[in-house]
């Protein structure tokens, strides 16, 4: 997979060359290209926004600058790609997502900043490639780099190969619908708090009962909408006895 970012700020991207991420470019799994939007500018002030027509408060990022930046990086490679763009107004980004993502050839993340970026931009490529304006939750960012990290990680360690043990991707949160229960390792007991009996008895039966049980009650205190959103026979009979 390839992934392009368009920035003004290339330094905010990094942290993608670190750790996994970084050991997934170094043995070819991920090929990163990071771009600074002043590139394509032609003014001696590098200027990338101007004031919102309508008026309002804040800065609109400039159309041109973008259109000329997006269709180089765009010309730069024939692979297919998906124009991703990080917003606080884009439809939020699920883990769904990151592995609908994690099947694409391309992704190019498009990092808006002030007040966003002319809309005819999402406009324009969105009638000659797939465009998806996202958002990694109900805040606002200074900028759509983080957000960028976020959907880049995510998506990342669901390549084959990028990850240790591919069952941990397979056992996720969300995986199947639910949130992950708790998690233990030695010591057997740490400050008086013992690590639960059913996981140190061996019988794999009782131990899945009582992660599945585990997984369903934190989905019932903290994410209600998952279990709602559950289709009708994901869950058995012991699973409704809880
Ligand atoms: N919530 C978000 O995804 C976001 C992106 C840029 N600013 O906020």
């Amino acid at each position: 997979m390839r992934i392009d970012v368009v920035t003004i700020f290339p330094g905010y991207l990094a942290p993608l060359r670190e750790a996994l991420l970084g050991r997934a470019i170094g043995s070819g799994l991920l090929d990163v290209a990071v771009h600074d939007l002043r590139d394509w500018t032609h003014d001696v002030h590098q200027a990338v926004d101007d004031s919102p027509y309508g008026g309002g408060p804040g800065m609109v990022m400039r159309p041109q600058v973008w259109g000329d930046a997006l269709d180089a990086v765009l010309a730069a490679d024939e692979r297919p790609a998906r124009l991703v763009v990080p917003t606080p107004a884009g439809r939020p980004f699920t883990q769904a997502d990151a592995h609908a993502y994690a099947a694409e050839e391309r992704l190019v993340f498009a990092c808006g900043r002030y007040e966003g970026i002319d809309q005819r931009v999402v406009d324009h490529y969105a009638d000659a490639l797939p465009v998806d304006e996202i958002s990694i939750g109900d805040y606002v960012l200074v900028g759509g780099e983080v957000a960028v990290l976020v959907v880049v990680e995510a998506v990342a360690r669901l390549l084959p190969g990028v990850l240790g043990n591919p069952r941990s991707a397979a056992e996720d949160s969300f995986s199947d619908g639910l949130l992950e229960g708790p998690s233990y390792t030695r010591p057997e007991v740490w400050r008086d708090r013992p690590v639960p009996d059913v996981l140190r008895s061996g019988n794999h039966g009782a131990i899945a009962r009582w992660r599945r049980d585990r997984a369903l009650e934190r989905t019932v205190a903290r994410r209600p909408d998952l279990l709602a959103a559950l289709p009708p026979d994901a869950l058995d009979k012991k699973d409704r006895a809880l």
